[in-house]
């Protein structure tokens, strides 16, 4: 099986980025270890404070933050990081080529359960006019990324990555230390009969989402004529990974449980990575309104209505909207 560099030197991938990612992937290893460690690793329960976004942090949050921020503002490779758990973006070296936006820990309700969590993140060049620590140089569309995966901490710890050629599957090999290429150019099944959604926001979506889900609820019994499963690890991380595996559609739809809140996920270290590692497969990954990434951002933790996956569903979906 071949090594994380060389397969990356295949895709012709510049040397400074491979050396950004295997930074990326140092703090994923130490990561790792601490959750393999469950409550022998110091990392289970909540801080008594809360993230920008207004979540209870847990203590996995923010030593996986802290982790990931020391390792790659000390790489000399990055201008600077946003981070979920980071209020505003954080200066690294003048110098540096690249910037990045991570999601330290997805998945946050699962640490106490030894459920599935994983880390995910999202790189693009730093733009050379804008110093180092202003918000605006995060704001760039996910269709300008160079590079966009996720680490998942599962039974295995596995690497998902694209760098825009094709989207590759990686497990770390704890033996040898490193992460070894399994799967190269993951095709996401074009037809699929699962579907990923928190049902209990039904009744607070709007109508085109209600009459989707009531058809696939429907199965064979109803217009589509087939039979849906449903599945929901409640870590995107966990979900987009089965969806990559097997097919499927995940949305996080618009709701109005909380008016001032009408989606959950956010754009840059949530949608667009994913976004960028479905499209590379063969996926789909859209608003109700357009593509996903080419949204222009407009603030750092900026959240979006997420509808991506295989193909033809997402199409399906996206037609009762219009
Ligand atoms: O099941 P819920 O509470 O609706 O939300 C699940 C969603 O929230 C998230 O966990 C948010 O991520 P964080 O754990 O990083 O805050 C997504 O990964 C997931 O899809
Ligand atoms: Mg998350
Ligand atoms: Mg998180």
């Amino acid at each position: 099986m071949q090594r994380l560099a060389p397969a990356l030197r295949q895709d012709n991938v510049p040397l400074d980025l491979i050396s950004l990612i295997k930074t990326i992937l140092a703090a994923t290893k130490e990561i790792s270890f601490r959750v393999s460690q469950g409550h022998l690793g110091d990392v289970m329960g909540s801080t008594l404070d809360e993230n920008i976004q207004g979540e209870v942090q847990k203590n996995l949050d923010v030593v996986a933050n802290e982790l990931f921020k020391d390792i790659l503002l000390e790489s000399g490779f990055v201008k600077a990081i946003s981070s979920e758990e980071e209020d505003h973006s954080v200066a690294g070296d003048a110098e540096g080529k690249y910037i990045v936006s991570f999601d330290p820990l997805d998945g946050s309700s699962n640490i106490d359960i030894n459920s599935l969590i994983g880390t995910i993140f999202s790189i693009h060049e730093a733009p050379k006019d804008i110093a180092a620590g202003d918000d605006d140089m995060f704001k760039q569309a996910g269709n300008k990324q160079v590079c966009a995966g996720y680490v998942l901490y599962g039974p295995s710890t596995m690497l998902v990555m694209t760098t825009g050629s094709g989207t590759h599957f990686y497990v770390l090999d704890r033996t040898y230390g490193g992460f070894l290429l399994v799967e190269r150019n993951v095709q996401v099944p074009t037809d699929t009969s699962e579907f990923a959604i928190n049902m209990s926001n039904q009744r607070f979506w709007q109508a085109p989402m209600q009459a989707y889900i009531d058809d696939l609820l429907a199965g064979d019994t109803g217009p589509r004529g087939k039979n849906f499963n449903m599945r929901w690890i409640a870590a995107m991380v966990g979900d987009i990974h089965r969806v990559l595996c097997r097919g499927g559609i995940f949305t996080y739809p618009a709701d109005n449980k909380n008016p001032e809140k009408p989606y959950k996920l956010r754009l840059m270290y949530e949608a667009n990575p994913m976004a960028f590692l479905l499209e590379q497969a063969g996926g789909l990954a859209m608003t109700s309104e357009g593509r996903i990434m080419d949204i222009e951002p407009e603030s750092i933790h900026q959240r979006v209505e997420v509808i991506m996956g295989s193909k033809n569903e997402v199409e399906k979906c996206l037609s009762y909207y219009a």
